[in-house]
């Protein structure tokens, strides 16, 4: 059975493990705090936890590296020593790209198979959009592992690196943009008298409804004129948006997130 470490089993790296519940992976996690390996170990069965990082990553077949990025550089100096060749690295952190990984897992010297790998908050619920940017030397059938993994918390795609930014705008940091529109609307729909849980309710599953619209392909322009009635009310309230720069607002925030 194949070994695979998570390194740092917080949001990510704990729903990564809770998502492998059943796998035939033997895995293994870590993290810094008693109290979280502690609990890593009540939720999710079958899960084995070390607080050491070394002890994780020996002999690991993949290893999942899913700390902060502020303490990415000092994690990965740590357990590179004890990287097995030809060990299949998964970094979550999103801000080292494939250049920074190979240079500080100073991969020219060990075969090793590196993909960036960025899941969205979703994953807990085993609805994740994942991307995973495969080095050169991946093969398919390695890619398809990493596939394999993340579909079971989600939909994975594979994307060539140069898209991450745009792909990590959209679905990670997207999660956040869809919540706050829904939070706006929420507290527009309490101005004008509902209750604040019952307008949350009704504005989330109005977004999944709306979600849904799409899911055969259709242009979400199609679906807007459906819901507009000439000389309706829809139309006023889709003017009153962009009046206030809605859509260049959605533009600017995905610019703005985007690293390149
Ligand atoms: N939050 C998000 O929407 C997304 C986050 N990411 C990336 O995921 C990574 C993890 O983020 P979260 O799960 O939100 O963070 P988190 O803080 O929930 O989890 C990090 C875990 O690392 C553990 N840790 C701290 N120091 C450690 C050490 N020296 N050795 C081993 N474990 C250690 C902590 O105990 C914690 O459980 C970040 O690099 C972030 O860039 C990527 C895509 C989306
Ligand atoms: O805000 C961030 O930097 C992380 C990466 C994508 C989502 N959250």
């Amino acid at each position: 059975m194949k070994k695979i470490a998570i390194i740092g089993a917080g949001n990510m790296g704990g729903a990564i493990a809770a998502s492998l519940v059943g796998a035939d992976f033997r895995v293994v996690c870590t993290a810094k705090t008693k109290i979280t390996i502690d609990r890593i170990h009540k939720e999710i069965p079958g899960v084995e936890i070390t607080q050491s990082n070394v002890v994780a990553v020996s002999d690991a077949d993949i290893i999942v590296l899913a700390v902060k990025p502020y303490i990415s550089a000092g994690v990965i100096e740590e357990i590179n020593p004890v990287i097995k060749p030809g060990a299949i690295v998964l970094s979550v952190v999103a801000t080292l790209s494939l250049a920074d990984l190979n240079c500080l897992l100073h991969s020219s010297e060990r075969e090793m198979k590196i993909m960036r790998v960025i899941p969205n908050t979703a994953i807990r619920l085993g609805k994740s959009v994942t991307f995973i940017a495969p080095d050169s030397n991946v093969d398919a059938d390695t890619l398809a592992v990493a596939e394999g993994i993340f579909n079971r918390s989600g939909k994975a795609f594979v994307i060539e690196e140069k898209s991450m930014g745009a792909c990590m705008a959209l679905a990670s940091c997207g999660i956040a943009y869809f919540l706050r529109f829904i939070r706006a609307a929420a507290e527009g729909s309490v101005e004008l008298g509902l209750r604040p849980t019952f307008a949350t309710q009704i504005a989330a599953l109005t977004a999944e409804g709306a979600a849904a619209l799409l899911a055969d392909g259709a242009h979400p322009e199609a679906e807007i004129d459906k819901v507009t009635t000439p000389g309706g009310i829809t139309i006023k309230g889709l003017n009153a948006l962009e009046a206030n720069g809605f859509t260049n607002a959605v533009i600017e925030a995905l610019r703005a997130s985007c690293v390149k």
